[in-house]
Parts: structure tokens; C-alpha cells; sequence
């Protein structure tokens, strides 16, 4: 029977000390923050504790092999696998006490995440969306005890933020304090996202707690891209083949990756620039990149290819509809990036290709996911510029029509923390469904006539083109 992975025969690197905490043990955090810490040249010293979100499996299936696991890197023709050592422990988001255990110890010096966008908690007004019963109960508890178990993201990292101050504070004095918060979500801004979330929640507990944050806590904006799909069974096989031992929990990802990081780390970072990572002083342009050409061609391909019946990313975008609707969603959305032109036409092309590889199987019911949180960071900018500019940006109205359509029973099914809300706007005659669903995403949008009409006949010829 093939070995287990294992350190002691030899796989991976020796554990390094733990000097990053990371929430959310999923796949891409796997196939990129980790991979990159793998490679970076000083990857000896920089180990990562990671905490699941709230299942224990991943933790207990990971800790059973060391901590090790596969990077299976999926090339249209043909798989590499990598060992990846970067993980030193593996723990259950449910051990709070390890959390705050973790984050109090000095050698820490970053916090990273990737907990999907729907985790941040986060109101329209981009604030704490503070009335939420598990935002309420997470305040309640920690103004009673600031180690009691939350439910929260934001609450977890104040938790997390509040033992470290305890342990550096004038008891201590040789405690380091300063630690960089680094977000791996899809979001513009995510490090300030991340930053007002936390902030906000702390200024409801403990208000010198928020001012230690500002002083000790730097938040970094990213720009992460690397196509991870979620694993299945059937990528056990190829892993143990490349590498000659059982891995239960290998990822999949595809060659492409790219990282632009744009801020401080107080206590210093991995050398991830040697393994490909770029610093950049101003993220805005590569965040409006990724954001609309690949993550709003995603959700345009999850939305409209999923009620075409397509099931996966490669389907979508073989079929010629999908790739015409693609092309004129990409040229409203590229004319409102500052990007040199060569940049944009040179990304646009990679997609193509990216999404081609008929070996990532992509699921569009992934990626449908959560458009209520989607939608307003990846498709309603370049549309609002198209307006304010006097055009109709039929591409980008084509995505939210999808949406609708897609609430409406077409393609995968509805995963949103608002479904029941939107699903509910989105019923009835398109008429009625389009203006409402609309207004809830921006009321100028619903106020806006031509918008209105657009959107509900895309949304008819779209339910006419899936029957
Ligand atoms: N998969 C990709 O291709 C990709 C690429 C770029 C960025 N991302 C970002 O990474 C995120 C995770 O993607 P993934 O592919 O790893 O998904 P995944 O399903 O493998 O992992 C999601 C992780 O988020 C955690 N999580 C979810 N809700 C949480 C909550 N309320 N509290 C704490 N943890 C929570 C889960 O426990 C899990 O660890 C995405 O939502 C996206 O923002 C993904
Ligand atoms: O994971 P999400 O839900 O934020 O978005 C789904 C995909 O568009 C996304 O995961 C991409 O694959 C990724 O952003 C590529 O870098």
C-alpha cells in the first residue's frame, strides 16, 4: 500500500516555526498563500499555523499526514505535483483557545485570511453590518469576556487582536505587538475591507482595544489569482501516482498565479517576492482587473452559461454565445481600467486560455455562489462608468440579468446569504422582478429606464435561450 505523507520519511520540509495564523483552511489559501511560503527561499523560518472555519475535518485529515499536502498544478497537458511543508499545524476553527493562543504568541507576525466575501459581515454601506444576530451575540459575549468563543469572522479577529495586546501589554514588555492583517478574498480593498470590519466591532466592545489596532495592526491590501477548483475524489489518484505516497487532501490549481501585495508587514513576511509575488504601491488598477475581467467573466459565465445548461467554466466557454457575451462585457469593463492597453489585451488572452483547460473542472455552481456579495465589486462599477460615460453597457447588464434568471430557478442552484431575500424580489413577471432585484443592488440603477429595459429583455432572451 502506498505510504502515507509524512515528514519523518523524508516528505516536504521540516516544520518551521509558526510565524503566520491563517483562517480558513480551504483550497486556494492552499494552492497559493502556502504554496508561495513553500517556495519562498526563507521558507525555513516561516511556518503557518491555519484554523478551519468551523468544521473540524479539514484540520484532523491534514494533521493525520503532517500537515503535508499535494499541489497537483494542472496544465491542459498534463499534472506536476509539488509537497507542500509550509503548514506547521493544523487546527479546528472550534479550538478558540489555540486561536488566541496563537495569536498571542510573539513570534507571530501575520495574520492572514480567506474566508469567502460573504465572511467580512459587511452592511451596504460597507461598514459592520452590526445588526446581524451573530454580529449582536458576538458583542454581547465579548464585552462580557474577551476570550469566550465568538461566532464571527470579524469577532474572531478582534478576539485574536484582543489576546495579543494582553500579551504584550505592560505585564510584558518584551512582547512584540505589531502584526500585519493580510486578506486573500476577492474584494477591492480588502485590506481596508478587513480593517473597518474589525475596527468597527472593536469600537462596540472595547474602544481602547480599537485604538491599539490602529496603532499595532497594519491591514495589507492584495490581489490574489490563481484558478482553484474544489478537490475531488477523483484527484487522489494522480496525486499518489506523481508523488508515490497517499495524500487524502491534494489541490488541484492551475498554472497561471498571480499575488500584488501594497502595504506594511510591522514584523516582517516570507521573501514570497522570490517565489512571484509583485509589491506594488497602488493595488486599485490590478484589483479593477481581476475583479471585473476575471471574477465578473466568471459569474457572467456561472449565470448566463449556467442557464444555457453548461456545468463547468470550460463548457461555458466553448460555446461561441458565452464567448461573444464575454467579449463585449470585457470592452465596456477594459474601458475604465488604468492599465497600458498591451496589459489588458495581454490578461484578456490568458483568460481565454486559462478557462479553456478542459482539466480544471471549474463548477459554475461554485462560483454562482454568493452574487448578492459578488455583483456590486465585480460588474457594478464598469457598468455605473458606462452610464456616466452615456452608454448602455449591454455586456454588463447581461451579468446582473443572469442573476436574475439565475434566482428565478435557471442553472445551478441559489447558494446567497440573502437568497431568501433576492430570490424573492426576483419572482413574478420580468417586469417587476428586474426593478426590484435592481433597486435592492442600487436604487439609481432601478430609477434608471433604459437600464431597466435592457436588463429585463436580456433576462427574457435569456430564459427564451434556455428553454
Ligand atoms: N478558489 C479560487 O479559485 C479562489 C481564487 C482567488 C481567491 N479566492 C478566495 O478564497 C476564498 C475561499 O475559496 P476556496 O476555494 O478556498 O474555498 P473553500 O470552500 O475551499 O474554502 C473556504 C474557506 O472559507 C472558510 N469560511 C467560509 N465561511 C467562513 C466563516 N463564516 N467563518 C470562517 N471561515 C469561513 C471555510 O471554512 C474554508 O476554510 C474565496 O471565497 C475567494 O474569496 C478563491
Ligand atoms: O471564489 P469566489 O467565489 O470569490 O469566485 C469564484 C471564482 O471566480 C474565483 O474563485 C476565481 O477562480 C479566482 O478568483 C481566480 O483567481
Amino acid at each position: 500500500m502506498t505510504p502515507v505523507l509524512s515528514r519523518a520519511r523524508g516528505d516536504g520540509r521540516p516544520a518551521a516555526p509558526v510565524r503566520i495564523v491563517h483562517l480558513g483552511l480551504g483550497n486556494f489559501f492552499r494552492a497559493h498563500e502556502a504554496w508561495y511560503t513553500d517556495r519562498a527561499p526563507d521558507a525555513d523560518r516561516w511556518g503557518i499555523a491555519a484554523f478551519t472555519g468551523r468544521s473540524t475535518a479539514p484540520a484532523r485529515v491534514l494533521a493525520a499526514q503532517d500537515c503535508l499536502y499535494t499541489v497537483l498544478t494542472r496544465a491542459a497537458d498534463g499534472d506536476t505535483a509539488r509537497v507542500v511543508g509550509s503548514l506547521s499545524r493544523a487546527h479546528s476553527g472550534t479550538d478558540h483557545a489555540a486561536w488566541l493562543a496563537s495569536l498571542a504568541d510573539p513570534a507571530v507576525a501575520i495574520l492572514s485570511l480567506t474566508v469567502t466575501e460573504a465572511a467580512y459581515l459587511r452592511s451596504p454601506d460597507g461598514g459592520l453590518a452590526a445588526d446581524l444576530p451573530e454580529v449582536r451575540h458576538d458583542v454581547a459575549t465579548l464585552r462580557q469576556d474577551l476570550r469566550a468563543p465568538v461566532q464571527t469572522v470579524p469577532g474572531r479577529l478582534m478576539a485574536g487582536l484582543a489576546a495579543r495586546r494582553s500579551a504584550a501589554g505592560p505585564g510584558s514588555p518584551g512582547v512584540r505587538a505589531g502584526l500585519a492583517v493580510l486578506p486573500g478574498d476577492n474584494l477591492p480593498g480588502n485590506g481596508g475591507v478587513a480593517a473597518r470590519v474589525v475596527t468597527e466591532l472593536a469600537s462596540r466592545v472595547d474602544p481602547g482595544l480599537a485604538g491599539w489596532i490602529e496603532q499595532h495592526v497594519s491591514f495589507v491590501g492584495t490581489v490574489v489569482d490563481r484558478i482553484t477548483p474544489a478537490t475531488t475524489d477523483a484527484d487522489l489518484e494522480p496525486a499518489a501516482a506523481l508523488t508515490g505516497r497517499t495524500d487524502r487532501a491534494p489541490v488541484v490549481t492551475e498554472p497561471y498565479t498571480e499575488w500584488q501585495l501594497c502595504g506594511d508587514f510591522p514584523a516582517g513576511h516570507p521573501d514570497w517576492a522570490a517565489a512571484g509575488a509583485r509589491w506594488v504601491d497602488d493595488i486599485a488598477p490590478f484589483e479593477d482587473r481581476k475583479l471585473w475581467l476575471l471574477n465578473g467573466g466568471h459569474s457572467l459565465l456561472a449565470y448566463a452559461g449556467g442557464a444555457l445548461g453548461h456545468g463547468t467554466v470550460a463548457e461555458a466557454v466553448s460555446d461561441a454565445r458565452c464567448r461573444r457575451w464575454l467579449g463585449q462585457w470585457w470592452d465596456e469593463a477594459v474601458r475604465h481600467l488604468a492599465l497600458p492597453d498591451g496589459d489588458k489585451d495581454r490578461y484578456r488572452a490568458a483568460l481565454v486560455e486559462r478557462w479553456r483547460n478542459p482539466r480544471i473542472r471549474h463548477r459554475l455552481a461554485q462560483i454562482a455562489a454568493d452574487g448578492s456579495q459578488k455583483l456590486p465589486v465585480r460588474v457594478l462599477p464598469a457598468v455605473r462608468a458606462e452610464r456616466r460615460a452615456g452608454r448602455l453597457p449591454a455586456g454588463g447588464l447581461r451579468v446582473l440579468a443572469g442573476w436574475i434568471v439565475h434566482l428565478r430557478g435557471r442553472g445551478p442552484e441559489v447558494t446567497d446569504v440573502a437568497a431568501d431575500r433576492f430570490r424573492a424580489l426576483a419572482a413574478g413577471p420580468p417586469e417587476r422582478a428586474v426593478p426590484a432585484v435592481l433597486d435592492a443592488l442600487d436604487p439609481a440603477l432601478a430609477r434608471d429606464r433604459p437600464v431597466v429595459d435592457t436588463t429585463a429583455r436580456l433576462c427574457r432572451d435569456l430564459e427564451d435561450a434556455a428553454r
